[in-house]
């Protein structure tokens, strides 16, 4: 009968659909999967807190995700890591770039619109007394 943990599962439902709306875009295929430290060596060197949208689908499941803000800051990481390691005046780094922002906005909007701010309220008050 646990509410807090009734609360924490519809969150976990909530950032499933989130995190498959955000990974069925097209435009941000790039974030789906983790940067291949095979392809791309120098990666780890730079960008010391890899993320991606596969990633976090799995830190929902793994209930690594106690609020809807605790979500958002690793999207924050998504775009973050690709600004940091795509930062060239080329057209692919600056496609890459224009691609993490809309990302970024497209997560905030789509989570502010989406979610009932009480309910974010209770799962962050919950998360603090954890
Ligand atoms: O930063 C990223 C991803 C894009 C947003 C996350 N990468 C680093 C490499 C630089 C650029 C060239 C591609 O060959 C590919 O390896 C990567 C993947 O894109």
């Amino acid at each position: 009968y646990d509410t807090e943990e009734h609360t924490l599962r519809e969150l976990r439902i909530f950032l499933r659909d989130m995190c498959k709306k955000l990974a069925n875009n097209r435009l941000f295929f790039m974030f789906t999967k983790p940067v291949d430290t095979e392809e791309v060596p120098d990666y780890t060197t730079i960008i010391k807190k890899p993320m991606d949208l596969e990633t976090m689908m799995m830190k929902v499941d793994f209930h690594k995700y106690e609020c809807a803000r605790d979500f958002l800051n690793d999207i924050e990481l998504i775009c973050q890591n690709a600004l940091e390691y795509n930062p060239a005046r080329t057209s692919a780094d600056k496609q890459i770039r224009h691609r993490a922002c809309s990302l970024r906005d497209y997560a905030y909007t789509l989570i502010k619109t989406e979610m009932d701010s009480d309910f974010e309220d209770k799962c962050q008050e919950i998360a603090k007394k954890r």
